[in-house]
């Protein structure tokens, strides 16, 4: 099997709620996003000749996903006041609701099924929330 991996990273802020500890407040990350896609058999003929897929289009497919991301507020739908979210955002800051809790792990499936929609054989996404922790989701 063939397996390519491309990566993109964001920086936003997100926090989570119900949580017993410093995440529980507003933080930012540099989220850093690896995609890998995986084909059985490589394109034949033309340009793409002995490619799955070219770099080039699953690096823009990997950048579209990821970037709607960045520099925003990452919020889990219902877990801020109204009157909160509703100043920060009439104060012209990009907040982006989620119907997840923003973990690494949710991240990884959310990019995974992001990337599936887009056609790509997805294998495995990791999201990296700091240098060394990270989350993955993959097919097996
Ligand atoms: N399994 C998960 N655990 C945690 C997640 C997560 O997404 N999945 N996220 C958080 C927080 O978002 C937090 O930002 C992570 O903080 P922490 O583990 O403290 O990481 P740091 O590297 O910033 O720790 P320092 O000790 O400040 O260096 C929490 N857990
Ligand atoms: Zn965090």
């Amino acid at each position: 099997m063939y397996i390519l991996k491309g990566e993109h990273s964001f920086d936003s802020a997100h926090f989570l709620a119900n949580y017993q500890g410093k995440c529980s407040n507003i933080h930012g990350h540099r989220w850093k996003v690896e995609v890998e896609v995986y084909s059985e058999s490589l394109i034949e003929g033309g340009q793409l000749d002995g490619m799955v897929v070219d770099f080039g289009d699953l690096k823009k497919d990997i950048k579209d996903v990821v970037d709607y991301f960045d520099h925003a507020l990452i919020i889990q739908s219902g877990t801020m006041r109204k009157e909160t979210l509703d100043s920060i955002v009439s104060d012209g800051f990009k907040v982006i609701n989620v119907d997840f809790r923003p973990t690494a792990e949710n991240f990884s499936k959310h990019f995974f099924d992001c990337m599936k929609e887009r056609s790509y054989n997805v294998k495995k996404v990791t999201v990296y929330e700091t240098p060394t922790n990270s989350a993955s989701y993959e097919v097996k």
